[in-house]
């Protein structure tokens, strides 16, 4: 399947981050465009009428959007250095790890610093459960995906970079309470893929205070 590939995306945002990773994993050539989520293009209303977010992928006159389903398609369309198990099972069980990152880590973080009074040290205690889940799920493999970098890993080391953030405004260490986790991290970071595309993790916090102002969690 041939065509031109287009990324709109946002610099800072997690899930764009998960197709970048994918697409450098697979060596994909894509143009790169940044969106400006108060004033968004007309190639992104027109490109995900439903959700008008990015990530969006464009691939010759086709538009594919949410960061999973991206994930998946390229996987599909690129077949070299799979992301996704062989196997059904296998296949159903990375997916399954991957909706929960989005239902449980995903959710419990945005609590911890878009609510106020007792609620994001309970977010932070559900946050470090879900992690502590993952590690569980981890094992003694070196990446979700075995071996090698996969679906579950690009689904979840792009919420690394925000970690210091979710350390600052739930006052704990991902380090201390997970160290599997954290020695994950790591590895996941020697890989060119995940570190090219890793975002500096001040600047997240910057991001995540201007949001605060902005939608008055503060
Ligand atoms: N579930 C979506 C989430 C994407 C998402 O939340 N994108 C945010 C930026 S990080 C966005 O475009 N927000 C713009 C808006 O909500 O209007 C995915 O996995 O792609």
């Amino acid at each position: 399947m041939g065509g031109e590939v287009i990324l709109l995306d946002v610099w800072s945002s997690p899930f764009g981050v998960r197709v970048r990773i994918a697409l450098a994993e697979k060596g994909v050539k894509y143009e790169y465009r940044e969106e400006v989520l108060d004033n968004k293009s007309e190639l992104l209303l027109k490109s995900n009428p439903v959700h008008k977010k990015i990530p969006v992928l464009i691939h010759g006159d086709k538009c594919v959007s949410e960061s999973l389903i991206i994930v998946q398609y390229v996987d599909e369309v690129w077949k070299n250095s799979p992301l996704l198990p062989e196997d059904p099972y296998e296949r159903a069980v990375a997916r399954f790890w991957a909706d929960f990152v989005d239902k449980k880590v995903y959710e419990s973080a945005t609590r911890i610093w878009t609510r106020k009074g007792d609620a994001p040290a309970e977010a932070a205690k559900d946050f470090i459960e879900s992690l502590k889940i993952l590690e569980s799920s981890l094992g003694d493999k070196s990446f979700f995906g075995g071996e090698k970098l996969g679906f579950v890993d690009v689904a979840l080391v792009p919420f690394v970079d925000w970690f210091h953030a979710y350390e600052v405004h739930g006052g704990f260490s991902v380090a201390a309470e997970c160290p599997k986790i954290d020695a994950w991290a790591k590895r996941c970071k020697e890989k060119e893929s995940v570190s090219m595309a890793s975002q500096d993790p001040e600047k997240i916090l910057m991001v995540v205070e201007r949001l605060k102002k902005k939608f008055g969690y503060v």
